[in-house]
């Protein structure tokens, strides 16, 4: 029989809980360097100055779905910079650096949550590889941006990131909304996986706000975080279930929802994911529709996102690792990095 004594009410759905290094001390171990500094600093003021249509360049946050082998994001990182470079008068690039993947049900969860890529779910080594390779591609002079989804990540590696994303599934979440509003960089909304415009606007309107929450304090203690509200926000167009979103009309939509808000219309267009139906070879299409509109004076469309990668499509992690193809995306298809270049080019031939 079952005392009243041996009944349990907590953890019973929890194996174990591990202390891991608090943000203070990997920030101890790998600092924040003087150059890594300036590419980070620089590059938030630009696109804080895109955002506000006194830089009137579009911003393109282009590079792999998701980081899995740091040789080759690194390798990706000095290709990107010999192209950020030569368009630098007329776009500005920012990598993407995306560490951590929202599942729409189950699947591999990205490089801080399983750095192994095997199931071992080593999150400390994560966190402390991810920040080593952020510090190497921003001392490169090549600006990160990345997807933040645990809202503790952050204070791991918020200081390297110049550009943040809040993805689709996640929009809508109270606990997103309120991490964004205490984020030092600019951030971009996705609209939800329905196709909803008005959950990436609401969240605007949420993140721009001051907010009080439980986060972690440097030490990694449980602290009362409190926001100033953050004011450089704007919604990334991905398309949603019923299909894209980057034609003109949804465009103007989003536009007129964002003046009803109060907010100077600023949106990136995604070139991928629903836009794409997750077919890299359809991003160039929707690419070229983002252009079009823009040369033809849309101001409104301030960027564009590309999954890109050193090799096109993407390729099932395999049990044996030692069979996994360089340079291939293990999650979204992407473009290879000759399109990549292409696409780039031209658009800077049309600009
Ligand atoms: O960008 C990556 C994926 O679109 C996102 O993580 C969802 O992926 P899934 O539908 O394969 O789980
Ligand atoms: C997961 C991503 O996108 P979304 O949230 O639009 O699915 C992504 O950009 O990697």
């Amino acid at each position: 029989m079952v005392t009243r004594m041996s009944q349990r009410a907590e953890n019973i759905h929890i194996s174990s809980i591990e202390r891991i290094v608090s943000p203070e001390e990997l920030k101890r171990e790998l600092p924040l360097t003087n150059d890594a500094l300036e590419t980070v600093v620089a590059a938030r003021n630009t696109i804080v100055d895109i955002l506000a249509k006194r830089d009137s360049r579009p911003v393109g946050f282009i590079g792999p779905c998701s980081i899995h082998d740091v040789n080759a994001a690194l390798d990706y990182a000095e290709r990107f910079k010999r192209l950020r470079e030569r368009v630098a008068d007329k776009l500005f690039l920012v990598m993407r650096v995306y560490f951590e993947k929202p599942r729409t049900t189950l699947g591999w969860r990205g490089f801080i949550m399983d750095p192994r890529l095997d199931g071992s779910w080593d999150i400390e080594t994560g966190l402390r590889e991810a920040r080593r390779l952020l510090i190497k591609i921003n001392e490169m002079g090549v600006p990160a941006g990345s997807e933040l989804l645990d809202a503790t990540v952050p204070q791991y590696i918020a200081d390297l990131i110049s550009w943040a994303a809040i993805g689709a599934r996640t929009t809508e979440s109270q606990t997103h909304r309120d991490m964004a509003s205490g984020l030092s960089m600019p951030v971009g909304f996705k609209n939800s996986t329905d196709g909803s415009i008005d959950t990436a606007v609401n969240a605007l309107k949420a993140c721009s706000s001051p907010h009080s929450f439980l986060g972690i304090d440097q030490d990694g203690r449980t602290a009362v975080v409190r926001t100033t509200g953050n004011g450089n926000a704007h919604i990334i167009l991905r398309g949603g279930k019923h299909g894209p979103n980057y034609y003109e009309e949804f465009v103007e939509s989003a536009e007129d929802k964002l003046r009803e808000s109060g907010f100077e219309p600023a949106i990136v267009i995604d070139c991928s994911h629903a836009n794409s139906g997750k077919k890299h070879v359809r991003q160039e299409r929707v690419f070229r529709a983002f252009l079009e509109q823009r040369v033809s004076g849309r101001s409104s469309l301030i960027g564009f996102m590309l999954e890109s990668n050193i090799y096109e499509g993407c390729q099932p992690i395999p049990d044996d690792l030692s069979k996994l193809r360089y340079g291939v995306s293990v999650t979204d298809e992407c473009i290879g990095w000759d399109k990549t270049e292409e696409l780039v080019m031209s658009a800077y031939e049309l600009l």
